[in-house]
């Protein structure tokens, strides 16, 4: 058995050094640099061990993403392409990053066999407003960011995968190349062994300008009753400062252990950790089909299964919170109807439930028609009513101006997109920025016409929790 693994690991060994020199002679020709990717089998790797033991090897330069089911895990590190892309007169920042993307897949030589998210998968995310003015905040975190690791480990429902992305050059020298995959490979390999992670560092909290906030709120409502909003979604942040550096592998190992029914995510720019366990599907592409969520209006879970249920009962027959849900609804609905047919969508929410909160939840889901791509849809969706307003660019706007705070990545897309145009994006809620021994944690509420500050910020503080518990794990 031992003997049978070891001969069909050396062969495929073989099988992945032979596709280099391929893409190097392919190079060559072409007189162009060419990408290489091959996936292998690795059932042994955890995925959470593995990003805390790839710090080792390439600290800064991490990326984790999981689905709320758990089904697509996702790590990469380090990085073999960088998509960073900004608006230009003719074209968005998000199909700049697809049209780029289109352009290496075209002559890429890739061998998988892994299913959803092997091979070739950029991963990262995008900002909320890059019309807002940046503050240091966000240093790294650029308007658009995503990766094509060199070492990307994929969990899904056929195994775990390893795959490695090279780019070969016309001069490519190969057997140095592969002098140095080994070697990194070697330090990954220690991977496999189960990593016990430390507890976190005692901080200290402070609100950043929660009166200011309170107030905005009251502006936010005149505006609504001039008609001049329906909806706007304010956001806070809360400032932490740790007696030692926040350890963004033990956050990310306690969101993912304590927060299920979330999205889970952890990307690294240098020494700055954007970490979070998000509620709050975008937008899915699986082949031709496109899933989204409308998540918005919230209750706090109960102290016992009576009250948490008689708390949801309240929250699915709330007049305000059943008007804060709507404006996804219809927003999402009308993009889709647009971007794809046999739209489908329930005529009533139900309830998602979360460790701390609870949600008014619908499903959308629809058919792409030619030319809808997974980025094209975040570019439509992006923000939806769940984190801007409504309507679309007054409240943008608003936001832009009335907004103490630099949201930066917070409440933006983040996830992945593979060759073949599937992948998926969150948003990026429920979150925080760690840098060394700072961190600071974002929470925003949709804001409709009888919103009550105080009652808002209570909201908040709830919304507050799922990073404040995982930072104390
Ligand atoms: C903007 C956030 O939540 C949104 C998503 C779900 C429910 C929301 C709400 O009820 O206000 C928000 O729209 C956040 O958690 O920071």
């Amino acid at each position: 058995m031992e003997a049978g693994y070891l001969s069909m690991t050396i062969l495929k060994q073989q099988a992945n050094w032979e596709q280099l020199t391929k893409g190097a002679h392919q190079a060559k020709e072409m007189g162009q640099p060419i990408l290489v990717s091959y996936t292998q089998r690795i059932d042994a790797w955890d995925p959470l061990s593995f990003f805390a033991k790839a710090g080792n090897l390439l600290h800064g330069e991490r990326s984790f993403w999981s689905d709320s089911t758990r089904e697509i895990v996702l790590v990469g590190v380090g990085h073999t392409l960088i998509f960073d892309e900004r608006d230009t007169v003719g074209e968005n920042r998000f199909s700049a990053v697809e049209r780029k993307w289109k352009e290496w897949v075209a002559n890429a030589l890739i061998s998988e066999n892994g299913g959803p998210g092997t091979g070739p998968v950029i991963i990262g995310g995008f900002s909320f407003d890059p019309e807002k003015k940046k503050t240091d905040l966000w240093k790294g975190y650029h308007d658009a960011s995503l990766i094509l690791p060199r070492w990307m480990l994929t969990l899904n429902e056929h195994g775990r995968w390893l795959t490695t992305n090279v780019v070969l050059t016309p001069e490519e020298n190969i057997a140095q190349l592969k002098e140095q995959l080994n070697k990194e490979k070697s330090i990954l390999d220690e991977a496999a062994q189960t990593v016990s992670f430390a507890k976190g560092t005692p901080f200290v909290t402070k609100e950043v300008a929660p009166d200011s906030w309170k107030q905005s709120i009251g502006l936010a409502t005149r505006e609504i009753q001039k008609e001049k909003l329906k909806k706007v979604v304010l956001a806070r942040e809360l400032r932490l400062t740790g007696e030692s550096s926040f350890s963004p592998e033990g956050t990310l190992a306690s969101l993912h252990a304590n927060q299920p029914d979330s999205y889970i995510f952890a990307i690294e720019r240098g020494d700055g950790c954007f970490i979070g366990a998000s509620p709050e599907r975008l937008v899915k592409r699986e082949g031709r089909r496109l899933l989204s969520n409308c998540v918005a209006g919230s209750t706090v879970r109960g102290a016992d299964i009576k009250e948490d249920l008689a708390l949801g009962e309240e929250l699915l027959h709330d007049q305000k919170n059943k008007d804060e849900h709507d404006f996804v609804v219809q927003m999402i609905c009308e993009a889709f109807c647009q971007e794809s047919e046999n739209v489908e969508v329930p005529d009533e929410p139900t309830l998602h439930k979360l460790r701390y909160i609870q949600h008014l939840f619908t499903p959308v889901t629809g058919w792409a028609r030619e030319g809808t791509s997974l980025l094209s849809m975040v570019h439509r969706l992006h923000p939806t009513p769940a984190l801007g307003g409504w309507p679309w660019s007054e409240s943008l706007s608003w936001i832009r101006e009335q907004e103490i705070l630099d949201r930066g990545w917070y409440a933006a897309p983040i996830g992945w997109l593979d060759a073949r145009g599937d992948g998926e994006f969150c948003v990026a809620i429920r979150s925080g920025l760690l840098r060394g021994a700072q961190a600071s944690l974002f929470a925003g509420n949709g804001i409709v016409e009888e919103s009550d500050p105080e009652k808002e910020y209570e909201e908040t503080r709830w919304k507050f929790r799922p990073m404040l518990s995982a930072l104390e794990h």
